[in-house]
């Protein structure tokens, strides 16, 4: 039987999708252009390789009509026939709402997924530069400034090299018609201003591709993350050795304390904190310790000692 001809824009996702390997899908799927593409191409290419997709959307319940917004959009999957169900989480409205809705929603969605689904996510290119750009004018480092994953773990992000014209185009030439979240265009929020005014006004005065630059910058600070890294694991056991840091290279030696932080359980080490246990080793004056996310860090003879509070 022919089939139908794709759209260019449609034929750039489907051709994203197929390449992926073969195996289970979950798509999260927000009813955005990008994650409503990427589902609408999950469910053809899976169709021809015979493998299972089925997608998910989780109901935030922070806006109101959350929930019949979901319906929705599960509404949308099933007029292509796509198998989706809504997932209620609860976030608090207090504190960062934002950071708290984003872990709500991870976890419940790697739990739909289970053991043996890969769970499909539809950030673009731009998500990426977005990303790169807003860590390097908080002044992040290297593992910070490598953006996203086009895989790790089961999370897998196939449109990281589209852009989101693509996927808006991708969904007008299929005639599926995206749900626009307003805090999507909510200049309150800095990334929504990066979008809408930073990167459009560095495309305007620096020329045109700096989306593409900036990915590629997430792509060369992911191999210097793991390169500093690698050199790192060596110095890290369930304490660190003054002198083996004392003479490791500054960067090798920052990278140690806050991957040994990481691993002794505190939450994610900040600059602040990883700088304020490196002075226990370079700037050392009789100081006992210094508190950091989640306990302490005490300085012990010759070695370094995490006391979770
Ligand atoms: N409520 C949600 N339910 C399921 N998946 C979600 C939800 N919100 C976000 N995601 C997933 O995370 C990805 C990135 O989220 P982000 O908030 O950046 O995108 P979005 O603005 O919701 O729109 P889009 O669907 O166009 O990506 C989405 O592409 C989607 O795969």
């Amino acid at each position: 039987m022919a089939r139908k001809a794709l759209g260019p824009a449609t034929l750039a996702v489907v051709q994203a999708v197929e390449a992926l390997p073969a195996e289970p899908w979950v798509v999260a799927c927000s009813g955005g252009a990008d994650s409503l593409s990427l589902a609408w191409a999950a469910h053809l290419v899976a169709g021809r390789r015979g493998t299972s997709v089925r997608a998910v959307v989780v109901d935030h319940g922070l806006q109101a009509g959350s929930g019949e917004i979901a319906a929705d959009v599960v509404r949308i999957l099933a007029s292509f026939n796509l198998d989706a169900q809504v997932v209620p989480v609860t976030v608090e409205s207090q504190g960062n709402v934002e950071a708290q809705a984003r872990e709500a929603r991870y976890a419940a969605l790697e739990r739909e997924a289970g053991g043996d689904a890969a769970l499909l996510l539809g950030h673009t290119l731009d998500d990426q530069a977005e990303t790169v750009l807003l860590g390097l004018a908080r002044g992040s480092g290297p593992r910070s400034l490598a953006g996203m994953a086009a895989r790790r773990g089961r999370l897998t992000r196939p449109l990281l090299e589209l852009h989101r014209h693509t996927t808006a185009r991708a969904c007008a030439e299929v005639g599926l018609e995206p749900w626009h979240d307003p805090m999507n265009a909510d200049p309150h929020f800095a990334r929504v201003r990066t979008r809408t005014r930073v990167l459009p006004m560095l495309e305007r005065e620096l020329g045109p591709g700096i989306a593409e630059a900036l990915a590629r910058t997430a792509d060369l600070c992911r191999d210097a993350a793991e390169a500093l890294d690698a050199a790192a694991a060596p110095l890290i056991s369930t304490t660190l050795d003054v002198d083996v840091l004392a003479s490791a290279q500054p960067g090798v030696r920052r990278a140690a304390i806050a991957a040994w932080l990481t691993e002794r359980g505190a939450p994610s080490a900040s600059w602040v904190h990883v700088t304020a246990v490196e002075a226990l080793v370079t700037d050392w004056h009789g100081q006992r310790g210094i508190d950091v996310a989640g306990g302490a860090v005490l300085r012990k003879e010759g070695d370094l000692v995490y006391v979770p509070r």
